[in-house]
């Protein structure tokens, strides 16, 4: 099957985050399109605890085996280095109950306000396959919020070297030099190489027919 125009993905019926989707939607179509098709599939997983990349791959088993198809499945952190990583994977629940504010105010006490985006993406090639995990991270510091507050966290985290937050960023910039930009293009990279390596092999085996 010819690669699937990301565009054309049915997002509206997407139960999952769609900003997330956007920008992964968004970030294929700026670059070398995928060697299959894709599609955002709706799949009820338990919220898991532990280390990022365990997480990305326990979620990424389970998503293959209830689909029975190979699957993606994506990750974020955000963590604080004067909190040793954390809120990290559990960024979602902190923000949901402290909010931009509470998230600043958690680092009153510190003075290091560095923080780094983490993107985890796991990739399982089908049901019994062991998941290929790809990380991604930008580092920048947490400031008070600046910016539509569209997405997240993103108008509390400033991005290193361009005094906006993600926010504040055009769109295209952000998915050039985001977290989640530099895990899937290393996923990118992997299925496109993968898909090479086993055109080759099939050149191959055809050449000895
Ligand atoms: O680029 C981002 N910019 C700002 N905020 C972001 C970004 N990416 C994820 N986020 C937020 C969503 C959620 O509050 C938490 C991660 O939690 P996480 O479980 O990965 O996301 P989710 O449950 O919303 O989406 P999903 O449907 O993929 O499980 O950080
Ligand atoms: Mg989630």
């Amino acid at each position: 099957m010819p690669p699937m125009k990301l565009a054309h993905l049915p997002t509206r019926d997407y139960a999952g985050n769609k900003k997330k989707l956007e920008e992964v939607v968004a970030i294929l179509e700026a670059g070398h399109a995928l060697p299959f098709a894709v599609q955002p599939a709706a799949v009820d997983l338990p919220e898991l605890q532990g280390e990022p990349e365990e997480i990305a791959a326990q979620k990424c088993r389970l998503a293959a085996q209830q689909l029975g198809a190979a699957v993606m499945v994506e990750d974020t952190c955000l963590c604080f280095n004067a909190l040793k990583g954390l809120p990290g994977p559990y960024i979602k629940w902190f923000l949901q109950k402290l909010g931009h504010d509470g998230l600043n105010r958690m680092l009153a006490g510190f003075d290091d306000k560095t923080a780094y985006a983490q993107c985890t993406f796991a990739y399982c090639e089908g049901p019994g396959h062991e998941p290929v995990v790809f990380v991604g991270r930008t580092d920048g510091r947490i400031v008070p919020a600046r910016g539509p507050p569209d997405f997240g966290w993103d108008p509390i985290f400033e991005a290193e070297g361009f005094g906006q937050t993600y926010a504040e960023m055009d769109k295209e910039i952000k998915n050039g030099i985001s977290h989640r930009y530099r895990s899937l293009d290393k996923l990118r990279a992997y299925l496109l190489d993968g898909h090479a390596a086993a055109a080759a092999a099939d050149g191959a085996a055809g050449g000895q027919q």
